[in-house]
């Protein structure tokens, strides 16, 4: 499903009407009746109910004045207030006024501090609030007076349908910078807005309901649309298809080098979730001492003992042979449970500039990049990046609190300045792509953050790169079948109980359901 930012709506909607002929007024109309569906659902008998329709200046106003029309004449009690005078009302907007006008309806206008007293006695009385206030035109934040409003509407307890986007909120961004309404329900148009999908504007959204109001499938095709919600559908066509002839070597060789002593379980996590994605063969390199402790928990997965510090991590020795690995992989997952050990940092800062085959950077392996940025820079394969918000603030020289504020526009920032894919974890992970694409993912659940869930990402990303998913659509694959994995858990287990190991073992039930989407 395809993601927009308010430019992109807008440029749609303005196509639709000078290029398809759909007059904005019909659009409008369009839009109205679908936000009137899902009223009628909640409401489930419309006559006698009393709905309150606060509508702002601009189009998204006009819905709303289109919604108050087909309520009244389905006998709800209506009442429609303002924000604004109705003389500074145009366009499509004012046709949609001065048709409730010639019915007959009051216009209350509520953009002056007597009003509120008006505000309140209708939130006491009214079965259902309609948000037409900001739609995609609104930035920045509301004024103090419309920020009361919206307090008094979300303190109402009464279900509020948010129209196109809360207003309040930044389309774009999913930020707000003051009051928003928290709606119950909002029913956007034509497309998704990004800022519906993402934290903090997933909850201000409520339940979310996508309406089609007539933009023709075709002319959304053409725009080349680079954003996108992963869903179902989309992750099942990106899957490789299995061929009846295919074998072991078709479906990628994958490398990881994981683990050190205390931090086993990330390297069996990664190398198992790599198999149970789909991959032919999994090596795992882990420092000596642990070696013939994995060959005895390792069934499935090849392993090769490495050279190692005396703290039984990974040593800067151990280059040559990861080098001579890798001419036999097709990718290489980095990283998991590799220990900050300075030396073993160093390795990861020495192997990066020598790959020639893409890399799944996680953990450990990425804070040997804090502050050495520029190994980035010198990696000629492609790169997946997987941190986490505090990993992610460290690699930027940021704070935490900025990244999550920012979840999106960070995770394009870096992905572009660096060159390399970023999967930045946390509630809705976010994918960006080298190739300035963008993935929100929909899956996943608060249980997930446990103990080596990352490492079964990492796992199951690499996996995919091995069956020959570009690694941007691999990260992008990869982090809904984590999440989905991690919901059919929380489902079997509860959120607490869950732990990686179950989602590594949830991992063939998604990639069945999948196959068969
Ligand atoms: N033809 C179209 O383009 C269609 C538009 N539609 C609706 O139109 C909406 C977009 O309409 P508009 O572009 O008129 O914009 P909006 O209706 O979202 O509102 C924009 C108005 O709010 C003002 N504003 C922006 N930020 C503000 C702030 N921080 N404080 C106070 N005022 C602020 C702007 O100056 C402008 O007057 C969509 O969200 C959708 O609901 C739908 O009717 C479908 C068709
Ligand atoms: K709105």
């Amino acid at each position: 499903m395809f993601l927009v930012t308010a430019e992109e709506m807008q440029n749609l909607d303005k196509l639709t009407i000078d290029q398809v002929g759909i007059p904005g007024v019909v659009l409008m109309e369009n839009a109205g009746l679908q936000v009137v569906k899902v009223i009628k659902e909640i409401l489930g008998e419309v006559p006698g109910k009393q709905v309150a329709v606060f509508a702002g200046k601009g189009n998204n106003g006009g819905d709303g004045f289109v919604i108050a029309r087909h309520l009244l004449n389905m006998g709800a009690e209506v009442k429609v207030l303002l924000n604004g005078e109705p003389a500074d009302i145009t366009g499509d907007a004012k046709v949609n006024l001065n048709i409730l006008q010639n019915m007959g309806q009051k216009i209350f206008t509520i953009n002056n501090s007597n009003s509120l007293n008006i505000v309140k006695l209708t939130l006491v009385y009214t079965d259902l609030i309609v948000d037409a206030v900001f739609g995609t035109g609104f930035k920045g934040a509301v004024n103090d007076h419309m920020g009361k409003i919206i307090s008094l509407i979300n303190e109402s307890g009464k279900p509020v349908v948010a129209v196109d986007i809360p207003s309040g909120l930044e389309a774009n961004t999913g930020q707000v910078h003051g009051p928003c309404i928290q709606a119950t329900h909002t029913v956007t148009f034509g497309l998704p807005k990004l800022g519906l999908t993402i934290h903090p504007g997933k909850e201000y959204a409520g339940q979310l309901h996508i309406a089609d109001i007539s933009i023709p499938p075709d002319l959304v095709k053409k725009q080349n649309f680079n954003k996108f919600l992963l869903t179902k559908e989309l992750v099942a066509q990106m899957l490789p298809k299995r061929h009846s002839q295919g074998h072991k070597g078709d479906y990628g060789r994958v490398l990881v080098v994981a683990g050190s002593e205390g931090l086993t379980g990330a390297a069996v996590l990664t190398s198992m979730a790599v198999l149970k994605s789909g991959a032919g063969l999994a090596t795992l390199a882990v420092p000596r001492s642990l070696h013939d402790l994995m060959e005895i928990k390792l069934t499935e997965v090849m392993t090769k003992p490495l050279p190692e510090t005396e703290k039984k991590t990974i040593s800067r020795d151990a280059l040559e042979e990861v080098i001579a690995l890798t001419e036999s992989a097709d990718v290489v997952a980095l990283g998991p449970g590799i220990s900050t050990e300075p030396a073993t940092a160093g390795f990861v800062r020495d192997l990066l500039p020598e790959l020639n085959k893409p890399v799944v950077i996680d953990a450990d392996g990425l804070n040997a990049l804090a502050g050495s940025l520029e190994v980035l820079k010198k990696i000629e394969a492609p790169v997946v990046i997987t941190p986490h918000p505090g990993e992610m603030a460290r690699l930027a020289g940021i704070k935490t609190e900025e990244v999550q504020n920012n979840r999106i526009e960070v995770a394009r920032e870096f992905a572009a300045n660096w060159c390399v894919n970023v999967v930045l974890k946390g509630a809705e992970t976010v994918v960006a792509g080298v190739d300035g694409s963008l993935f929100v993912n929909s899956t996943g659940n608060p249980g997930m953050a446990t103990g080596g869930s990352g490492d079964v990402l990492t796992g199951v990303i690499a996996g995919l790169i091995g069956q020959g998913l570009a690694p941007v659509r691999a990260a992008a694959a990869g982090v809904f079948i984590h999440g989905y994995a991690g919901d059919l858990g929380a489902l079997e287990k509860g959120q607490a109980g869950l732990l990686a190991g179950d989602i590594l073992n949830l991992l063939p039930k998604v990639f069945r359901e999948l196959e068969g989407a």
